[in-house]
């Protein structure tokens, strides 16, 4: 199976690095989740990869061939993000008909069934939609396409709550019957976390975190307890953020730690979510 790799890419818009020297591997078959704050450089990295734009130095390859002009890359790889590719006055059907013509072996069936259940006339232009329904029409493109490696860039722009909630259950269940592997890059952390395999999370042009999620949060924590008794016991660990109500302090680290050890009759270890430990890795002084 095929896996794309990130070598030591940089890129640049002017003077403003935007990626330093950033090096990864999307393997196959792989559900991940690529989270930074606003302006980290995810959308930037994702039009990398799929050669939307080129890296000021370093190289991505698919299957040990640069992605730049690569016919049989371009076959396995499919981008959904706000920039549309389509031309205007493009209806529904047409999307479809065209990441056939492009891809092969479009999922008709399954895309019938997802515009009758999130309730999209496929006649329609995708253009005349509302923002959360051209998002579906996109998003469902995407899951029928024939490609190996899905990126979703804010795949839920729009969507209210119960149309995120179809979605990622049809994700889900199209990954079972055909495991391929998916990015997703997005803000709405505690609702990817049960999906995601995989985190990456781009800070400060790096990949601060690049790690299976379940290895991540099983070194996640907040000790909470009396200030003093909290700080004597974390007073050699790396903090990332804390808070203080009345005498009662609370710690977050990532770290391996031996949480029962740690823990006393009135110091509190608990693992964090995903998201607080995305706030604290990325910016711990908000906690
Ligand atoms: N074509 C461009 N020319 C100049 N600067 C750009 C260009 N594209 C992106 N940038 C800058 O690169 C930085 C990263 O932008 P990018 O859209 O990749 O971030 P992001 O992590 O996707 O952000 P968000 O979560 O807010 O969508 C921003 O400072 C942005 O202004």
């Amino acid at each position: 199976m095929a896996t794309i790799k990130i070598k030591q890419v940089t890129k640049r818009f002017g003077r403003h690095v935007i990626l330093d020297n950033v090096t990864t591997t999307l393997e196959a078959g792989k559900i991940y989740g690529l989270l930074g704050r606003n302006g980290a450089g995810k959308s930037t990295l994702l039009n990398l990869i799929n050669d939307r734009n080129f890296a000021t130095s370093g190289e991505i390859l698919f299957d040990g061939e640069p992605i730049n002009n690569n016919p049989a890359a371009r076959q396995q790889m499919y981008l959904m993000s706000e920039t549309n590719m389509y031309p205007k006055r493009t209806r529904v059907k047409e999307l479809f008909k065209a990441a056939d013509r492009g891809y092969g072996d479009f999922d008709f069936t399954l895309a019938h069934r997802l515009t009758n259940e999130f309730g999209i006339d496929e006649n329609s232009m995708v253009d005349n939609l509302s923002t959360g329904l051209t998002t579906i029409a996109k998003l469902i493109t995407a899951l029928c396409v024939k490609a190996d490696f899905i990126f979703l860039d804010e795949p839920t722009l729009g969507l209210d709550a119960s149309h995120r909630e179809m979605f990622y259950r049809e994700l889900l269940k199209t990954y079972e019957r055909r495991p391929r592997t998916f990015v997703l890059s997005t803000h709405l952390i505690s609702e990817v976390q049960n999906l995601i395999e995989h985190v990456i999370i781009l800070d400060n042009r790096e990949f601060k975190v690049d790690q299976p999620s379940e290895e991540l949060l099983a070194q996640a924590f907040a000790i909470s307890g009396p200030t003093a008794e909290v700080d004597a016991i974390t007073k050699e660990l790396p903090i990332l953020g804390s808070h203080e109500i009345g005498h009662i302090k609370t710690v977050y680290v990532v770290q391996p730690i031996d949480a029962m050890q740690l823990a006393t009759s009135s110091v509190t270890v608990k693992h964090l979510d995903l998201q607080t430990t995305f706030i604290a890795l990325t910016d711990g002084k908000e906690l």
